[in-house]
C-alpha cells in the first residue's frame, strides 16, 4: 500500500523545500488543490526550477481576488444608488421609433467616431426594420447620384458605438451612452429586441436628456421634411400581429402634378385645412360631433386616386398610412388594432373598400347564413356580422372600427374604389363620407395637360453646368439666362402645339391618365414620335382590350359550365337517393314478396327514370314495364317527384 508521502505530488526533501519538508500539504495548497486539481503538480515545479515558493504568495493572490469581488459588488451596488438617487435616465424603446431617430444623432456624434469598439450599419433604421424600414431614403439626394457615371454612389456607412458605456459631453454636461445586451434573451428576438438602450446624465433634473431627444428628433424630421412618409399596414414577419411598416419616403407630389379639376382640387384643400384648423377641432368638440372627417374617391383603375390622396398628404405634411381591404391580412381584429396604433394627425388610405364583403348591404349580411363560403374568393373579404366566424372582414366590422373606440379622432380618412355603385349607404353616409369626388377616363384637357406634364421641360431637368469653375461675370449670366428663358419659351410653345394635336388624336373618355401617361413615358425624350405613334397605341390597346375581355368571357363561362355539371351531379345524386330511400320504405310497408322481382324491377324502373330526368331528357314511357294499379297508386301516393303526371299515366 503506498504511504502518503509516496503519493503526495509535493516535491521531497532532498528539494530543500520549506513547505514540502512535511508529509503532509499545507491547508492553503490543499484548498487550492481542490478548487484547481493539479495546482499542487504546477506549485512543484515552479518551485523546483524557477526556485519561487508559490506558497508565499497564496494569501496575497487571496486577498486580491477577495478584494476584486468585493469591489465588484460594492462598486456595483455604489453605482445603482447613485444612479436611482442622483442620475436621470432614458431608456430607449428599441420597437418605436425614437430608436432609430436617437441613433441617427448618435451616429454624428465625436464620441461614437472615436469608439475603439462600435458597430457599423448602412442603414441605421434596418436594426428594426420590421417596423421603421426605410430603404433608400436618400434616393433623391444629389450627393448620391456620381455625375461622371451617372450612377448612384456607394452609401455611406454609419459608426455607432458598441456593446459599454461610453462617456460624453452635451450641452456642458457629462452624459452617458449605454447600450448592452438585453437581460431577457431568447432565440426568437429580433437582433435589435436582443439589446438595450440609455442615455443618463448626473443630477436629478432630466430637462438634458429631453432637449436631446428633442433634437435629435428635430434632426431627423429635417430631413423628411420635403418628403410624405409613407406606411403600409402589413404583418410583422413570422407572426399574425399586425404593424405598420414604413415602406417609403418620397419626395412630396405637388398638387398640380395630379390632373383634375381645379375647382374640385381647390375644394378638398379647403375643406382639409378647415378640418384640421384647432378652432375646428373645438367646434367639433363643443357640438360634441366626432372629430373627423371622411373623403370618398371613386373612378376606374389609374385615373389619380392615390396620387391625389399622397398629394394631400404631402401638402398637409402628413404621414399616409396605408391600407388595402382586399389583402389578406384585412381581418376586423388586426384592422382593429392598425387603427388603435395610428397617430392623432395623419392621413388614412383605405384602398378598394369595394372588396368582396364589403359591397353586400347590411340588411343583407344580416340576413345571411354566416356559413356563406361558397361565392367567396380565396384571400378576399367576407360579408356577415361583425362577428363572423372566418375571421374576415364584414361591413359592420369595418364600421365599428372607423366609429368605434379604436377610431383616433383628427385623421383624414380617405377610401378609394372603383364601384360607388357597389357600396353599402351606410359607409358611404355623411359622417363617415364628408365629400365624394369622382375620377373619370382622361377627356380632351386631362390627355393634353398629361402631355404637357411629361415633356415640358422644368427647373433641374438639366444636370447642373459644373464643367468650369472659373466665376461668370454678371452681364454674361444675365445673357446666359435671357437665352435659357428664350429657350425654353420656345420649347413650351412647341410642347403646347404638340400637346393639342396629341390630344386631338385620342379619343375622349376611352383611356385612363395611367395608360396615356404609360404611352408617353415610352417616349419621354422624343415628343414628335410620340405623337405620331399615338394611332397604333390606340389600335394596339384596343385590341387588347378584345382580347382581355374574350379571355375574361371565356373563363367565366367555363367557370359557369363547371358549376353548373357539379350541380347537376349533385341533384342527380340527391334524386338517386331519394329513390333508394322511396324503395326501401315501400319494402318495408308491403308484406313480402315471394318472388321478389316484382319489386326490384320496380326500383330499377325508378331508378331509370331519374337518370333520364337528371340528364335532362324525358323518361321513356315505352321503356317503362307494365305497372298494375296497386303499383301506379303506390307511385302516386309518395309523391316523391320523381314521376311526373304524364309519365305515370298509362
Ligand atoms: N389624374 C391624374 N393626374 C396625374 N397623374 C395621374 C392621374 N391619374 C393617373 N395618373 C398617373 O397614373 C399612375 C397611377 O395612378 P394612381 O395610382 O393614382 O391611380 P388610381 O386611380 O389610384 O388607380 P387604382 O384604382 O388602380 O389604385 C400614377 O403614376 C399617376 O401619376
Amino acid at each position: 500500500m503506498a504511504t502518503p508521502q509516496e503519493s503526495s505530488p509535493w516535491p521531497t526533501e532532498s528539494a530543500g523545500s520549506a513547505y514540502s519538508t512535511g508529509t503532509s500539504q499545507s491547508p492553503q495548497l490543499a484548498i487550492l488543490e481542490v478548487f484547481f486539481p493539479g495546482f499542487s503538480v504546477f506549485a512543484g515545479a515552479v518551485h523546483r526550477y524557477l526556485h519561487i515558493d508559490l506558497n508565499v504568495y497564496i494569501p496575497v493572490l487571496l486577498v486580491i481576488g477577495a478584494l476584486t469581488l468585493v469591489w465588484n459588488y460594492v462598486s456595483s451596488y455604489l453605482w445603482d444608488q447613485v444612479e436611482s438617487h442622483l442620475m436621470s435616465v432614458v431608456d430607449i424603446r428599441t420597437d418605436d421609433e425614437i430608436y432609430n431617430i436617437l441613433m441617427a444623432w448618435v451616429a454624428k456624434q465625436t464620441f461614437s467616431r472615436s469608439a475603439r469598439r462600435f458597430v457599423v450599419n448602412t442603414n441605421l433604421n434596418s436594426r428594426s426594420w420590421f417596423l421603421w424600414y426605410d430603404y433608400d431614403d436618400d434616393d433623391d439626394d444629389e450627393h448620391d447620384i456620381d455625375e461622371v457615371t451617372n450612377s448612384r454612389k456607394k452609401k455611406g456607412l454609419a459608426y455607432t458605438p458598441s456593446f459599454g458605456s461610453h462617456y460624453f459631453w452635451y450641452r456642458g454636461r457629462l452624459l452617458l451612452f449605454r447600450r448592452t445586451a438585453n437581460r431577457e434573451q431568447n432565440s426568437f428576438m429580433l437582433v435589435s429586441e436582443r439589446e438595450e438602450i440609455s442615455i443618463s446624465c448626473f443630477g436629478r433634473n432630466p430637462w438634458v436628456l429631453k432637449e436631446l431627444l428633442l433634437e435629435a428628433r428635430q434632426i431627423y424630421q429635417q430631413k423628411d421634411e420635403r418628403k410624405t412618409q409613407i406606411y403600409r399596414g402589413t404583418l410583422k414577419p413570422g407572426s399574425t400581429e399586425p404593424t405598420w411598416q414604413r415602406c417609403m419616403s418620397r419626395a412630396s407630389r405637388p398638387f398640380s402634378t395630379v390632373i383634375l379639376n381645379e375647382k374640385t382640387k381647390q375644394d378638398l384643400i379647403d375643406d382639409v385645412t378647415d378640418y384640421l384648423c384647432p378652432a375646428t377641432q373645438r367646434w367639433y368638440a363643443n357640438r360634441g360631433i366626432p372629430y373627423r372627417r371622411g373623403y370618398l374617391l371613386y373612378g376606374p383603375p389609374g385615373t389619380g386616386k392615390s396620387s391625389l390622396s399622397l398629394a394631400l398628404a404631402g401638402f398637409f405634411k402628413m404621414r399616409i398610412y396605408i391600407v388595402s381591404l382586399s389583402s389578406i391580412t384585412s381581418n376586423e381584429e388586426s384592422l382593429g388594432s392598425l387603427f388603435a396604433e395610428l397617430p392623432r394627425r395623419c392621413v388614412v388610405l383605405l384602398e378598394d373598400i369595394d372588396t368582396a364583403g364589403l359591397t353586400h348591404t347590411r340588411e343583407e349580411s344580416q340576413n345571411q347564413p354566416t356559413d356563406d363560403t361558397d361565392d367567396m374568393v380565396p384571400g378576399q373579404l367576407t360579408t356577415g356580422n361583425a362577428n363572423n366566424n372566418s375571421g374576415r372582414l364584414s361591413l359592420s366590422g369595418l364600421l365599428n372600427i372607423l366609429d368605434g373606440v379604436a377610431s383616433q379622432e383628427g385623421r383624414v380618412l380617405i377610401m378609394t374604389t372603383n364601384h360607388i355603385e357597389k357600396l353599402d349607404k351606410a359607409l358611404i353616409r355623411p359622417g363617415r363620407v364628408d365629400m365624394i369626388v369622382n375620377f373619370g377616363l382622361a377627356d380632351e384637357g386631362m390627355t393634353s395637360a398629361i402631355f404637357r406634364a411629361i415633356f415640358a421641360s422644368l427647373d433641374g431637368d438639366e444636370a447642373p453646368d459644373n464643367t468650369s469653375d472659373t466665376p461668370i461675370r454678371p452681364e454674361e449670366k444675365e445673357k446666359l439666362e435671357a437665352e435659357k428663358a428664350k429657350k425654353r419659351a420656345a420649347d413650351d410653345a412647341r410642347v403646347n402645339a404638340l400637346a393639342e394635336e396629341f390630344s386631338a388624336k385620342v379619343p375622349a373618355h376611352e383611356f385612363s391618365p395611367a395608360e396615356i401617361q404609360g404611352y408617353l413615358m415610352k417616349y419621354k425624350r422624343n415628343a414628335n414620335e410620340a405623337v405620331a405613334n399615338v394611332e397604333e397605341f390606340i389600335t394596339q390597346t384596343r385590341k387588347d382590350r378584345k382580347e382581355k375581355e374574350l379571355k375574361e368571357a371565356e373563363e367565366k363561362r367555363k367557370a359557369e359550365a363547371k358549376a353548373k355539371e357539379e350541380k347537376d351531379k349533385k341533384e342527380k345524386e340527391k334524386k338517386e337517393k331519394e329513390a333508394e330511400e322511396a324503395k326501401k320504405k315501400e319494402s318495408e310497408s308491403k308484406p313480402a314478396d315471394p318472388t321478389g322481382a316484382s319489386a326490384s324491377s320496380e326500383a330499377a324502373d325508378q331508378k331509370e327514370v331519374i337518370q333520364k330526368e337528371a340528364e335532362g331528357g324525358e323518361p321513356s314511357v315505352e321503356k317503362k314495364p307494365e305497372v298494375n294499379g296497386e303499383k301506379k297508386a303506390g307511385h302516386e301516393r309518395q309523391d316523391s317527384g320523381y314521376v311526373t303526371p304524364s309519365s305515370a299515366e298509362p
